[in-house]
């Protein structure tokens, strides 16, 4: 072992006093001279290439890291170092010393080189790569690409997750470490959706041929929504940190025009997570022919959803590729239809309440307790209340007894299950009261209008004591429901509080189409309706009756005014048709209710 290294000790010295007493010019003549004989190639890959930076070396520095230097035989002089913007350790060869690759069972020699400039006192670095002449166009077409790649995937393996948010209508400069420890083997979701996802993403990080086949940009949008506290952060950072890609963070009402938001946009890299936080209440997105009618007078907030559709789906996005946005809102049914399509939002994931599934899956990372006796309860109190994974997971850490935390978990269960019941019958005793006085206001209406028998009657009392509607429209809701039977009983949307609130909307269009004359009425106002009415049909309340009904007011409309210019033009080739106009809204309305 002493004899080896005195041989290599004793070859370094030969080498540097050669290349001390021996000038540049000579050893290059020398080396040409002998390679002229040769059956390698060499080739140098220098760190500056015409005058910039080349990418190729620096490929190479991380290819010999990641790949080389663990799948060869180590030389004796290794380099190592750590730098900010990277994970682990970096290894790279010492100067002269050499590594040889195999590629496809073919040697490729690599060695590092250094030379410094006394004059210019710059320190020019290069590799030199030696392979058989046979094996040029081999290195050339894929040897040379595979290391770029590898290069590539190896820097993002390395590469530590930052977190960008807006400061000034610019990503702030200051970029922080994402340093959240949450990954999907410690995010807990519902069944297989899990897997799901993570082949989602798999299956987009793979797709670049892919989507350029369909002439598609290589870009995926997901929209994660439910109550507060189900994982929608947790699971950004898993996607974050699986994917090894920044995060940029954006709340829409940070932002404060069309143009600010196109500038962020068009500054967020390839490979990169855009979260927009909060969708539904960060912005005033309506639909877009209500953004036309309201801009004259609407001063609130300055991102349109014609800019936020243009930004995200416009030409704005094919720049650059392999980008992933993430919406979030606790309201899905608040977002514009244009906005949900496929395209803009392709995957919509529901993060709701702890099943059993969420809390087993908790259980095993908290505590690490796969069964227990406690588990039929803890099951049977998951499925009648709705507590969030957050909760769930405090109520875990409170102890570092397994045994106690599930004892306390079971407490925190049914408390909040006796505390939901009593809230139920308390709303229940709210409603039976205002149903009495509404019913003694709304009887006369009812009754004269629709002739419903008192059992009818009671069956849609029944029926609407579900839903928390503002008196004034109750009256509206009940001949609706006697005309038209419970139109949101097939609704997608779950929470009673949602389907109310559409509800109303619905109430608010009918009680404005009785008490509006149709010459009263502007074309925007009907179309507003329309769309408020479309949004209803997306979540499947059936308002089919409704929506044609206003289709033929529009009709009318148009008609009206098509006989204005008619009028203007002498032409009385629409007279007949025209006679409708004549009529109110209220006739137009009537038989709906
Ligand atoms: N699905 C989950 N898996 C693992 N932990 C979770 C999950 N959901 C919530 N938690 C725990 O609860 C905390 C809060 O959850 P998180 O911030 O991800 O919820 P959120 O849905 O984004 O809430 P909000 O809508 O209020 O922003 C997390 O830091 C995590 O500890």
């Amino acid at each position: 072992m002493g004899s080896a290294f005195s041989v290599v000790a004793s070859v370094a010295i030969l080498r540097s006093t050669v290349n001390d007493i021996v000038p540049e010019e000579l050893r290059t003549y020398f080396w040409s001279f002998t390679r002229r004989f040769s059956t390698e190639i060499t080739i140098s890959i220098k760190e500056s290439h015409e005058g910039s930076s080349n990418r190729l070396f620096y490929a190479v520095v991380a290819y010999l890291d990641g790949h080389a230097l663990s799948n060869s035989a180590l030389p004796q002089r290794l380099t190592v170092g750590k730098s900010e913007k990277i994970r682990n350790l970096m290894f790279g060869l010492e100067r002269n010393s050499e590594i040889v690759d195999k590629f496809q069972d073919v040697p490729m020699k690599w060695k590092y080189n250094t030379d410094f400039n006394s004059t210019s006192q710059l320190e020019t670095r290069w590799y030199e790569l030696r392979f058989h002449k046979m094996q040029a166009e081999m290195v050339k077409n894929k040897y040379l690409p595979h290391i770029l790649d590898m290069a590539k995937f190896l820097k993002d393996q390395n590469k530590i997750v930052k977190f960008h948010t807006v400061r000034h209508d610019r990503w702030s400069s200051n970029r922080m470490n994402l340093d959240h420890p949450m990954t999907f083997k410690t995010l807990v979701m519902d069944g297989d959706l899990k897997e799901k996802v993570v082949k989602d993403l798999d299956r987009f990080r793979n797709a670049k041929e892919y989507y350029k086949t369909i002439g598609k940009v290589w870009k995926r949008g997901y929209l994660l929504y439910g109550p507060p506290g189900t994982g929608k952060s947790s699971l950004i950072a898993a996607m974050a940190n699986y994917m090894n890609y920044d995060v940029y963070n954006m709340n829409l009402s940070a932002v404060n025009s069309d143009s600010t938001l196109e500038n962020l946009l068009l500054h967020v890299p390839s490979r990169s997570i855009l979260v927009v936080e909060d969708i539904d209440c960060s912005i005033k997105l309506t639909n877009r022919e209500a953004e036309k009618s309201e801009s004259d007078s609407y001063r609130g907030p300055q991102v349109t959803l014609a800019g936020l559709l243009n930004a995200i789906d416009g030409l704005l996005s094919c720049c650059g590729e392999e980008k992933i946005t993430v919406f979030t809102t606790n309201y899905r049914e608040r977002i514009d239809p244009a906005l949900l399509r496929p395209g803009r939002m392709d995957v919509h994931i529901n993060l709701s309440y702890c099943t059993f599934s969420t809390f087993k899956q908790l259980a095993a990372n908290y505590l690490e307790i796969f069964n227990d006796e406690l588990f039929p309860i803890i099951e049977k109190l998951t499925a009648k209340v709705k507590v969030s994974p957050a909760d769930v997971a405090g109520v875990l850490m409170t102890t570092e007894n397994s045994k106690t935390s599930l004892e306390e978990l079971v407490k925190f269960l049914e408390n909040k299950e006796s505390e939901d019941r009593s809230s139920v019958a308390a709303e229940q005793e709210n409603h039976n009261n205002s149903n009495q006085k509404i019913q003694r206001q709304g009887e006369a209406f009812i009754t004269d209008e629709i002739g419903e028998s008192t059992n009818d009657l009671m069956k849609i009392e029944e029926l609407i004591s579900k839903y928390t509607i503002k008196e004034e429209l109750v009256a509206i809701l009940k001949a609706m429901f006697s005309k038209h039977g419970d139109i949101a009983a097939n609704t997608t949307l779950h929470s009673m509080q949602c389907i109310s609130s559409f509800l109303e909307i619905l109430c608010g269009i009918i009680q404005k189409l009785h008490a509006t004359k149709l010459q009263d009425l502007t074309e925007v106002e009907v179309k507003a309706m329309i769309s408020e009415v479309e949004d209803l049909e997306s979540v499947k309340i059936e308002v089919g009756w409704l929506h044609k009904r206003l289709d033929e007011i529009s009709n009318a409309m148009r008609l009206i005014e098509l006989k204005a210019v008619s009028e203007k033009l002498s032409d009385t080739i629409f007279g007949a048709q025209v006679k409708l106009t004549c009529c109110e809204t209220k006739s137009l309305v009537q038989g709906l209710l």
